[in-house]
């Protein structure tokens, strides 16, 4: 045994089978013995006999020794990252040759890769998971529904016990909530996937993978598309969930998989995450961005393609965000983990010196080891979607570009103030001059002037020309950003996809969507960013709603009640202030917008004017830009501010840049893009092929005046690699594919794992291009077509041209419509993060942060009876009560009349008519009396119970969430 201070052995009975492996592990709990111990442990040594040495060496087993199987051995991969507790007959060296090679032969903690000796929690029946989870006999406990007595108090106590037991997951009603563990529990792993895998409904204990195989169930038996949505507050594991139903349908796919799909569909989440996440207050990785990840099948339920689509990024971060925040990953990991040689060709600097990076106290004490370990993950993943080294540098050229952006500095002029402002210093112009390969002089004058009428300019004020150079910098950003996905996109493609373009709307074939939107927002400054995000809840709020709503109608006729006409809060209202024709505010925003006369204080005012005694809408004090709205989730106040678009003149530079890949950017119309992007090949190709014949002439005459032969088969190879290395140089056809053979059912890590052996076995090549037969026009309709948003570049940067483009606030209502269009052609499945703790500690339940955003979610708060069109509120502690008084123990009768009680509640306000509610509540009672009198009474009130939460559940407002 070789502990940390040295003595060695040997770990596990088992026979050596191969090499041995040294593994580290580690003791949470040790706080005098070894923090470590070091054990030289065979190939085939299992889990539980590694754990015993581990035991017995760290001394944490007890004064006789044994005490093992207190513990339990966890795989830690990436500090912070996924924990994978191991089964007894696990073999730990095989899960450290999945390992990166440098994390392989020594992994001390700090690097990120090690084992972990921890004590097993409550609930751990044996090594690492839960065998356990064989049919459930708890039945009650795990759908809040099924609860004898509904109230804060046996809900919050249920949700507790089954945390601790580790069990997150916990149905109410048609919903799934899911609690943030904050560590990975092993119930992920490819063995739960398989017990999920056509199960029926309530079987097994609720868990994501369960949502996900129902919608693949009821996909494929309905021949209908399915639709997942996942709500909850930022950091309570929404994208994770959506990582989770990503490997589950992808992995449940039956009969075989479609090649390489499932690895790029895979694939694709790593780089999103890089490009749109980034660290907050709440979240250290949290999704800048709303993701509609739609998965396409055959009717066979083979994966046939996927379609990713992103919306409302938050620009902003760009260039300003809160306090101690960060901006966007990419820019961390490709500063910490560039080589020299890139660093010198991409011109970086050290982070500390970009203004962008460093301005609001943002904290730059990151651990460089980490960064760069991303920065290679990013690099693989991107090749895994597709993207050559080629393009990746191209990629890495805009966002070098977008960091000495935030470098370059105004100062007033003294004297010639119709210059506008200076610009410096020179050296930043220069270095962005060469990153975007545009002329010094043109540049200089876009960020400093205004193109006004015919070829007149008007100088930028200090101030306009700062917010010139940040939208120039958050449009480059998002032009990017949505680039990326339109090509990830087309490595998602499938040939069927593209034959019909005019038919190209959603959803073509049999699908399932994956929904991860950011939650309602009120922070300290709300803007028009947190105006679309709260909009885009409003929408999916309203059709939670209706959709909730007719469940509950179809349950209660199921039931025979007789409650008909039951009218749900629903917030259209809100909605129509916001986007109604024609004096909505997003329509008023829009009509300001091309106004020339346009300011702020007169939008404001129009507003006013418009919506003067609207309930949702309220004015601030005169000194202040701003409004107030009355969303279903809270008031919120936004600051009226000038809209960013691409300036003309920027944008006008951009098209003369001498790099293509920033003319693709900022191109017309993608698909002429595209096109000249074929001509262009086809012009490289064919003076590649005249460059060869040349040389074959040259080199046939030089062989043959020495006598000797080449085959002509040789020379046409040489030719044809001459023209592959010039083709991969064209960075619209650079962009690989791949769909090879499936490894089954694997974590993010195992996937690179595998594909970098694959790599390794290829000879460390990444050459599959794109089939030829999807390089084609009708493939790229194809992709936008299916997208939710108009990804020409005219309307993605707003640029004002003679056909008006459509405008931010248009592209959201076509994408929600769209978007909403696809939901209601499908069956939803509900699921609620929420999260366990603030502090992100492992399994601790805050019950008052949890309570929190159960209010929220409005599974407590309130009880909203409405009928006729007369509508009351109970908290639902008074609901529950009123239940009590309704059934009494005892008698036969109630033991208070409920109205009494209703009345004494305060209840019987103006809005409360007494005469109708007294006919539904009558109702009721008579309905319980009988059900009583039939002697079923535990059950049927537990039922009865269920029903009214049920239908509580379909008056609720829904997620909110505060970022
Ligand atoms: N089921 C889970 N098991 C283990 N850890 C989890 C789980 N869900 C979430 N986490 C942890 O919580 C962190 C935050 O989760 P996630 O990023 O998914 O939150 P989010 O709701 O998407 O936040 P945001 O809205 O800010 O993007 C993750 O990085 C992960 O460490």
């Amino acid at each position: 045994m070789n502990v940390t201070n040295g003595s060695e052995t040997s770990a596990g009975g088992e026979a050596s089978q191969g090499a041995a492996c040294v593994l580290s592990i580690y003791s949470r709990l040790c706080q005098d013995g070894p923090p470590c111990c070091t054990l030289v442990v065979p190939r085939g040594a299992m889990a539980t006999s590694v754990l015993q040495d581990a035991v017995a060496t760290l001394g944490v087993g007890g004064a006789e020794g044994g005490g093992a199987d207190l513990y339990q051995l966890v795989e830690v991969r990436e500090e912070g990252g996924p924990e994978f507790v191991l089964e007894g007959t696990d073999r730990p060296v095989e899960r450290v040759l999945m390992w990166p090679p440098h994390a392989q032969t020594q992994h001390p903690q700090s690097q990120g890769y090690y084992f972990l000796l921890r004590p097993r929690r409550h609930g751990d029946h044996s090594h690492g998971d839960g065998d356990s989870d064989g049919p459930f006999q708890e039945q009650d406990v795990d759908d809040l529904c099924s609860l004898t007595v509904l109230s804060e108090a046996s809900i919050l106590a249920t949700l507790r016990t089954r945390f601790y037991a580790n069990q997150i997951y916990t149905n109410a009603g048609g919903v799934l909530l899911a609690l943030n563990p904050f560590c990975f529990l092993p119930i992920y792993n490819p063995k739960h996937m398989k017990l999920y895998d056509g199960q029926r409904p309530g079987r097994l204990r609720p868990h994501v993978f369960a949502m996900a195989d129902r919608a693949l169930c009821a996909m494929l038996h309905r021949h209908s598309s399915q639709a997942i949505l996942i709500t909850g507050h930022s950091g309570s594991g929404k994208t994770q969930t959506a990582n989770f139903l990503l490997h589950c349908l992808t992995a449940l796919s039956h009969k075989g998989y479609a090649n390489g799909m499932k690895r790029t569909i895979l694939g694709a989440g790593p780089v999103l995450e890089a490009f749109g996440n980034a660290k907050t207050a709440h979240n250290d990785n949290s999704s800048r961005f709303c993701k509609f990840v739609q998965v396409n099948y055959l009717e066979s339920g083979v994966v046939r393609g996927a379609v990713v689509q992103t919306f409302l990024l938050e620009q902003s971060r760009v260039v300003c965000r809160n306090h101690r925040e960060r901006n966007f990953h990419v820019f961390y990991f490709l500063l910490a983990g560039a080589s020299d040689e890139e660093r010198q060709e991409l011109q970086l600097l050290p982070p500390e010196d970009y203004l962008y990076l460093t301005q609001q106290g943002c904290p730059m004490e990151e651990d460089a080891v980490l960064l760069k370990h991303q920065y290679k993950r990013l690099k693989q993943a991107m090749e895994m979607v597709g993207f050559l080294p080629a393009t990746r540098k191209q990629i890495f050229m805009v966002l070098s570009a977008v960091l000495h952006l935030g470098n370059l500095s105004y100062t007033c002029r003294e004297t010639d103030t119709d210059a506008g402002p200076d610009v410096g210093s020179s050296q930043t112009l220069n270095t962005l001059c060469d990153l975007l390969q545009v002329k010094q002089e043109l540049l200089q004058e876009a960020l400093t002037r205004r193109r006004a009428t015919g070829a007149l300019s008007v100088p930028y004020s200090q101030r306009e020309a700062v917010a010139a150079r940040d939208s120039l910098a958050k449009s480059l950003y998002s032009t990017l950003f949505d680039w990326i996905v339109l090509r990830i996109n087309h490595s998602l493609l499938n040939k069927k996809d593209s034959q019909d373009p005019e038919d190209s709307a959603l959803p073509q074939c049999l699908a399932i969507g994956v929904l991860d939107i950011c939650g309602f927002e009120d922070v300290k400054t709300n803007i028009f960013e947190q105006f679309c995000i709260n909009y885009t809840n409003e929408q999916l709020q309203c059709y939670f709603s209706q959709h909730i709503f007719q469940l509950e109608q179809e349950d209660y006729q199921a039931e025979g009640l007789l409650w008909q006409n039951i009218d749900f809060t629903d917030n259209s209202s809100c909605i129509d202030l916001i986007s109604g024709l024609p004096s909505g505010l997003l329509p008023l925003l829009d009509q300001e917008s091309i106004s020339l006369q346009g300011t702020g204080h007169t939008l404001l005012a129009r507003f006013q004017q418009e919506h003067h005694g609207n309930p949702f809408f309220s004015a601030t004090p005169e000194t202040e830009p701003a409004f107030v709205i009355q969303h279903f989730a809270g008031k919120v106040k936004y600051l009226v501010q000038n809209r960013d678009c691409m300036r003309p003149s920027v944008l006008a530079l951009l098209r003369c840049s001498g790099r293509p890949f920033v003319r693709q950017l900022v191109g017309l119309s993608l698909v002429a893009v595209f096109r000249w992007g074929v001509v262009r090949a086809v012009i490289h190709s064919m003076t590649a092929f005249k460059q060869a014949g040349r040389h074959r002439a040259a080199k046939t005459a030089a062989l043959l005046r020495r006598g000797s032969r080449t085959s002509i088969g040789e020379l046409r190879r040489k030719s044809g690699a001459t023209v592959e290395r010039l083709q991969s140089r064209s960075s619209l056809l650079e962009f690989s594919f791949d769909r090879s053979e499936e490894h089954p059912l694997e974590l993010m890590e195992d996937i690179f794992a595998s594909y970098e052996s694959r790599k390794r076995s290829k000879g460390n090549k990444q050459k599959q291009l794109i089939p030829k037969s999807l390089i084609d026009v009708p493939s790229l309709r194809s992709i936008l077509g299916q997208m939710l948003w108009d990804c020409s570049t005219t309307a993605l940067l707003n640029l004002h041209h003679k056909e008006q483009p459509s405008s931010v606030s248009a592209q959201l209502q076509g994408i929600l419509c769209k978007l909403l269009q696809f939901l209601k052609t499908t069956q939803p499945v509900f699921i609620h993060c929420i999260c366990s703790n603030a502090e992100k500690k492992e399994m601790y339940f805050d019950e008052a942060l949890v309570l929190a955003q159960l209010q929220c979610l409005d599974m407590l708060e309130t009880v909203c009876i409405q009928r006729d069109g007369y509508s009351c509120k109970y908290t639902f502690q008074e609901f529950t009560e009123m239940f009590k008084v309704l059934l009494p123990e005892e008698d036969g009768e109630p033991q208070k009349d409920i109205l009494t009680l209703l009345q004494e509640m305060g209840m019987a306000s103006s809005t409360y008519q007494m005469g109708k509610s007294k006919v539904f509540l009558k109702e009721l009672q008579q309905q319980q009396l009988q059900e009583r009198l039939q002697e079923r009474r535990s059950q049927e009130l537990r039922r009865k119970v269920a029903v009214l939460q049920r239908w509580f559940r379909a008056t609720r407002r829904g997620s909110t969430s505060c970022r």
